[in-house]
């Protein structure tokens, strides 16, 4: 893929321009780069962007092939080519056929499973050893932690009073040691999430807590506190997870999408099937939109194009996510995951470099507190980076002054990065030169009507439509991860003392540490 001379020269045409004057230009700006849909406001004014530079890139993206491509992801088609597959994560949320064939089915009966079992677990008729369980552990890394953890976090004022609900991803044994503590065993259930259950680090930690329970409630009574939602049925089996407590998806919802399926799990019966259907609705709402809305009027289709712009045209390594939610504090990581698995990679579908960047580094945190640490940096570091400020359209409005000040602190930032401000030198100008701002810098604002099961689950599929699009416009494949396969390899061979072929480097160390392999 090349750049079109159109929209570098249209980058050339506004990085001439002063932000501040680009907006002043244009009194109908604040509405028009506006864009909503199920309870989200896109507010892209604040981006060095203009009526005609949009024009450019839809068409870019027409040309880029956008509209067979969305036709081949919504219908089912083989949109993962390296390992041949549909990417059908949306029949989750009841809108794809596969390969034309209706799916509904499939998806309809894992929902009806995981809901049944999880209203079994919330009212108490599953007794794993005779008493109603009072905490769920959700073993899983990757997407088969952080959408769970995300959502259980964010939701949790929403949750309907359960089970607790809590997560270890790590291979610290800490990890486990916490979300186990205090609890009664006999009052536990672990979930373990995996996709494709022969990740080493959920593995080894569901065997941790096997053994944990085994010396507990003993060894027979241990499996009795363990389900899991998979797409390997058979390696759940062999596990030791009793055939009737595991839920299964196919192999067409990637991990980093698949907290809509049976991975959800943890999440129903923690804040209960309502909420998690709720969510999946929100969900839905943003899937139909994306599939019909007008390309310069599609909320995920602008936000892509935005983000390519900045990236690829305009040449910004990062985007930061600050979230003045603190119920929103795990969205930068889950957004990581989602964005630089799916769009970390050079090279296209038919094996050539694809001449573009690729997806930015996304890297954030969660407002006000980031203002006391990394704003600095955004203010005034010499690397502007773009800003997408997501935050509770009600906090404007809130009775309570913490919100409207939270609220009124996030207006400031994208206020103060775009303004910046200078100083007079007066009788102190070094003092003036260290006070003053550059402003004219970039950002967005996601905004949320208000924190609900369906806003984050439209929130959740607006970036992962986005995610698509753009790697429309890198000309890759967004639903593999091959580079995270070589360093389990190396982790193997190191644990199997194979060391011959590694690095002097790496050798040494292990050898300082006297690392004992297996
Ligand atoms: O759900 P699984 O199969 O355990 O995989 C966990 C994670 O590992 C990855 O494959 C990366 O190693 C992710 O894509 C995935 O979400």
């Amino acid at each position: 893929m090349v750049l079109p001379p159109e929209l570098i020269a249209h980058a050339a045409r506004l990085g001439a321009v002063r932000l501040r004057d680009l907006m002043a230009a244009d009194r109908d700006r604040a509405d028009a780069l506006l864009i909503s849909h199920a309870g989200i406001e896109f507010d892209c004014s604040k981006q060095r962007l203009d009526g005609a530079s949009i024009t450019a890139l839809v068409a870019h993206l027409e040309d880029a092939g956008f509209g067979a491509r969305r036709e081949a992801l919504l219908t089912g088609a083989i949109v993962n080519e390296s390992e041949h597959r549909p990417a059908l994560h949306m029949a989750y949320r009841h809108g794809a056929t596969l390969e034309g064939a209706d799916v509904t089915h499939l998806v309809d009966r894992t929902q009806a499973e995981t809901r049944a079992f999880a209203q079994q677990v919330r009212t108490g008729q599953f007794k794993p050893a005779g008493k109603a369980v009072a905490r769920i552990i959700n073993i899983g890394i990757g997407g088969s932690d952080l959408g769970p953890r995300l959502v259980a976090d964010a939701l949790a004022d929403h949750a309907e009073a359960g089970p607790d609900l809590r997560f270890v991803a790590s291979l610290d044994p800490s990890e486990l040691a916490r979300t186990v503590a205090g609890a009664d065993p006999e009052t536990l259930l672990f979930v373990i999430a995996s996709k494709s259950f022969s990740t080493q680090e959920t593995l080894m930690t569901a065997q941790a807590a096997r053994d944990w329970m085994a010396g507990q409630v003993g060894l027979e009574q241990a499996g009795r506190h363990f389900a899991a939602a998979s797409a390997a049925r058979d390696k759940a089996i062999t596990f030791g997870i009793n055939p009737d407590h595991i839920f299964d998806f196919p192999d067409w919802v990637g991990g980093r999408y698949s907290v809509w399926s049976a991975v959800g799990l943890s999440l129903e019966i923690g804040l209960g099937p309502d909420v998690f259907a709720a969510l999946r609705d929100g969900a839905q709402s943003m899937d139909k939109h994306f599939a019909t809305a007008p390309l310069a009027r599609n909320l995920p289709v602008m936000k892509a194009l935005v983000d390519f712009w900045n990236r690829a045209v305009l040449g910004y390594p990062s985007r930061c996510v600050a979230a003045y939610s603190a119920r929103l504090g795990l969205l930068p990581g889950y957004l990581q995951q989602l964005e630089m698995e799916s769009l970390g990679k050079s090279v296209t579908a038919d094996g050539l470099p694809s001449g573009m960047p690729g997806g930015a580094l996304v890297w954030g945190g969660c407002g006000t507190e980031v203002q006391h640490s990394f704003f600095q940096w955004l203010h005034q570091g010499s690397d502007a980076t773009p800003v997408d400020f997501i935050g509770i359209g009600r906090h404007f409005a809130s009775s309570d002054p913490r919100e409207r000040v939270l609220a009124a602190n996030m207006a400031a930032q994208g206020a103060a990065l775009l303004d910046g401000v200078q100083l007079p030198p007066g009788n102190d100008p070094a003092g003036a030169a260290q006070k003053s701002m550059p402003g004219g810098r970039v950002s967005s604002i996601l905004l949320l009507d208000d924190l609900t099961p369906a806003t984050l689950g439209a929130l959740l599929a607006l970036h992962e439509h986005k995610v698509f699009v753009e790697s429309v416009l890198y000309g890759i494949n967004p639903f593999d991860q091959w580079g995270v396969e070589l360093g389990k390899v190396l982790t193997k061979g190191i644990l199997d003392g194979e060391l011959s072929g590694y690095d002097a480097s790496t050798r040494a160390m292990l050898a300082r540490t006297g690392f004992v392999p297996e």
